[in-house]
């Protein structure tokens, strides 16, 4: 069977005039950086790379080493490249500028660096999260001011899992695309073609323990699923929650199913608690790209506007029928 590398996908994107040369070359840095990860990730204890570097982020969250580590990763494989203007990412405060003695490029990059740290220690599927904008025309310097641009405008967007095997989800507007990575080769292999989201599902993920907290439609949502058989959808739900974005987004990704970070009483003062930016918009990109649907509960979250770097938003997406049904009961409320 003829193995198709990330590399050979990206130059049919760009032959086909989906990509530019330049977003080519960016999504192959981001891969790059992944990797390295990746081999952090893998190497666990035997590397010291576990549990907490003592430092707080700028959203006042306690940063593991890895955290730490992945930030760097991607900051420094990008930043000599040519083709970004800026960096955003969960870990900096504010816009990361290239270094002055390095080329610039049209677009700006975004990531989580490492999603689901609170897993890390436990040993359990953790990711990256990235988002590629343009940087708008004639606005150089770049500023915190060039990323405010609704979801939509996306030009790439993509994770990593970092999982019993790493790969690469990718969307560059042509569909979902999943790579997986041959450690011996190096190289991540085209595993994955056009992923879709089923319809149709009999799984959700939230945290539960949150209920308390949960405004009244999703009280109601989740109350119905879990009726099952008994109540009014008249089937049996499941329910699974890892607690790492990227693997319960890369599940409901490969067999389909809701996923929901909800507003609730204990985040709203925040927004919500998953960042736009960084984590709402580039995962709603890749579900929408799949066949699904991706909400705040009272818009979708590619049209939010957004108005700071590291704001938060309630996060509502998967199988299609399902996330239309718990914007309908928040619009019925
Ligand atoms: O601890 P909770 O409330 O279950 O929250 C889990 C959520 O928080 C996150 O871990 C936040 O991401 P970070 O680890 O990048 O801060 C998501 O990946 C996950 O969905
Ligand atoms: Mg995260
Ligand atoms: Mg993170």
């Amino acid at each position: 069977m003829r193995r198709v590398t990330l590399t050979q996908f990206l130059i049919e994107q760009q032959r086909a005039g989906r990509i530019t040369a330049d977003l080519r070359l960016l999504i192959e840095v981001v891969a790059r950086a992944v990797k390295a990860i990746s081999v952090n990730v893998s190497k666990g204890a035997l590397a010291g790379v576990l549990g907490e570097a003592g430092t707080d982020n700028v959203q006042g969250e306690a940063q593991k080493k890895l955290d730490v580590i992945a930030n760097e990763i991607l900051l420094q494989a990008n930043e000599w490249g040519g083709h970004l203007a800026a960096m955003a990412s969960e870990e900096v405060e504010t816009v990361h500028q290239i270094p002055f003695d390095y080329p610039k490029g049209g677009f700006l990059l975004l990531f989580d660096p490492l999603d689901g740290s609170s897993n890390i220690d436990v040993n359990v599927s953790v990711g990256t999260i990235f988002s590629v904008l343009r940087m708008p025309p004639g606005g150089a310097p770049a500023t915190e001011e060039s990323f405010m641009q609704p979801g939509r405008e996306q030009a790439a967007a993509g994770y990593a899992i970092y999982g019993p095997s790493t790969q690469l989800v990718l969307t560059v507007g042509n569909g979902v695309h999943g790579f997986t990575l041959d450690r011996e080769m190096g190289s991540f292999i085209y595993t994955h073609p056009f992923m879709t989201i089923p319809e149709e599902t009999r799984e959700y993920a939230i945290n539960a323990s949150n209920a308390r907290f949960w405004e009244p439609p999703v009280q109601r949502y989740v109350e119905e699923l879990q009726r099952g058989a008994d109540g009014p959808r008249g089937v049996d739900f499941n329910m699974r929650w890892v607690a790492s974005m990227v693997s319960d987004v890369h599940r409901v990704m490969t067999r389909g199913g809701i996923f929901m970070y909800p507003m609730d009483e204990k985040c709203r003062a925040r927004g919500g608690k998953l960042r736009l930016m960084y984590e709402a918009n580039p995962m709603a990109m890749l579900v929408e790209q799949a066949g699904g649907a991706a909400s705040t509960g009272r818009e979708r979250i590619l049209d939010v506007l957004p108005t700071e770097l590291h704001q938060r938003v309630p996060v509502i997406l998967g199988s299609k029928a399902e996330v239309e049904r718990v914007v309908e009961y928040h619009r019925a409320h």
